[in-house]
């Protein structure tokens, strides 16, 4: 037998042949003869190509585990300049756990909200001040031409009322129109009602700064729309039941809105009693007590006060038959005014007694029969935009939908 020493040096000898040994021999003498014909600085010129090649593509994937596509999207989020919301780790290299367009629009119009319009959670936010826009403001030039474009599409309509007076259907109703895009993120953003709309559109309201009014219907935009699903050439809508009473929504859009935009209004109101009743259901389903709860002894509608309709009204009831004696006192001359029915007079006692309500008591009434006195709210609107305002009556739609559709769809042209 051949000892292991024997096997191995055969082995050896059989892995190093004669002709590997020869091909070797043969580049390394081709290669010799490339430097010795001067052709050197080409062969240095390859391979530090190579190795700059490899250094790259090393470097690109460790940044970044979905591949190259993910550092060209890291970049781009970081041009919105958020360091506090999903932007952050977008710069580590980590992606968003819903990463689709769709969301990724979403997640800048709400950065963009944010830095225009700041909630309380942002300190940074100390108020604008004339032309000069707040520090940390997002550069809304980082948008695409596409979000530019179509973040600016303000409302082209908005249904401004009233609650429980049929909104919903009519909403959808009209999404379903072929020339109206419902981008919607919700069906009632609230935004011309918001406090901090106010604030920040007082402070520009005397500068008529046209890149002010561009980042208003930006941040607008924005906070209605999923940016993504607008289309160019289609009309937008936007519905919040509150702006009908809100004071705030009526200045913004008859100081701002209506200027530099070709806005229209619908409302849609309903015999006040219904609307009351439906509301306060609405209130009670979602207020109330829940079946196999314990009842919260601190919530008012697990109370006593609000377990019929009837003791739900009281208080609302008396405000308005107190108001209305004060009425029959001026139609029979017994004070100093002269006029027979005056509803101004008879509507701000009404809110004036509200708001005397809810300073003692510390809690607004609710509203079930004083929202249902549309006559001053209706004036006041239709005395301001009597050619935007388009009314239509509840019980009409709820019986012929579509006639009043095709009334909607002549009024906005
Ligand atoms: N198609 C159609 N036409 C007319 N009315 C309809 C329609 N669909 C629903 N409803 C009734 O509308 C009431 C709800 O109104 P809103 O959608 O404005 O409510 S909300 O303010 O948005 O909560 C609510 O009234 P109540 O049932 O009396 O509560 C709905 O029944």
């Amino acid at each position: 037998m051949r000892s292991v020493q024997q096997a191995n040096a055969a082995a050896a000898r059989s892995t190093s042949s004669p002709t590997t040994a020869g091909t070797t021999t043969a580049t390394v003498g081709t290669i010799a003869g490339l430097a010795s014909a001067q052709r050197r600085w080409l062969v240095g010129l390859v391979v530090v190509a190579a190795v700059f090649f490899i250094f790259i593509v090393t470097a690109t994937s460790s940044r970044s585990p979905g591949g190259g596509q993910a550092g060209v999207q890291s970049r781009r989020w970081r041009t919105l300049g958020d360091g506090k919301l999903d932007i952050a780790s977008q710069q580590r290299g980590q992606q968003h756990p819903d990463d689709s367009r769709r969301s990724r629009g979403r997640r800048r119009g709400d950065a963009l909200q944010q830095y225009l319009f700041p909630t309380p959670s942002n300190p940074d936010f100390m108020g604008p001040k004339p032309n000069h826009l707040p520090a940390n403001a997002v550069n809304t030039s980082m948008l695409t031409p596409f979000e530019r474009q179509m973040a600016v599409q303000v409302p082209h309509f908005l249904i401004i009322g009233v609650q429980k007076c049929g909104t919903s259907a009519l909403y959808f109703s009209l999404c379903q129109h072929p020339n109206i895009t419902c981008a919607a993120k919700v069906k009632e953003p609230f935004f011309l009602s918001m406090p901090s709309s106010t604030r920040y559109l007082s402070a520009y309201a005397s500068t008529a700064v046209s890149s002010i009014r561009h980042q208003y219907h930006l941040s607008y935009a924005a906070t209605c729309f999923d940016l993504n699903a607008l289309r160019p050439g289609q009309m937008t809508m936007e519905a919040s039941t509150t702006y009908f009473e809100s004071d705030t929504a009526f200045d913004i859009i008859s100081s701002h809105l209506v200027n530099s935009h070709e806005i229209k209004l619908l409302v849609i109101l309903r015999e006040p009693v219904s609307r009351a009743y439906s509301h306060y259901q609405h209130d009670m389903r979602r207020k109330g007590p829940k079946p196999n709860q314990p009842r919260d002894p601190n919530n008012p509608f697990h109370g006593d006060k609000y377990a019929s309709f009837i003791s739900a009204t009281k208080d609302e009831l008396a405000i308005l038959r107190h108001c209305r004696e004060v009425d029959e006192l001026y139609a029979r001359n017994e004070l100093p005014h002269k006029e027979a029915f005056d509803y101004e007079a008879f509507y701000r006692c009404v809110t004036a007694t509200a708001e005397q309500y809810r300073r003692v008591n510390k809690q607004a009434l609710p509203g079930y029969l004083l929202k249902g006195l549309y006559y001053g709210r209706l004036r006041k609107w239709l005395g301001s935009f009597p050619s935007r305002l388009h009314v239509i009556v509840y019980d009409s739609f709820r019986f012929d939908p579509v006639q009043e559709l095709n009334k909607v769809a002549l009024s906005t042209n």
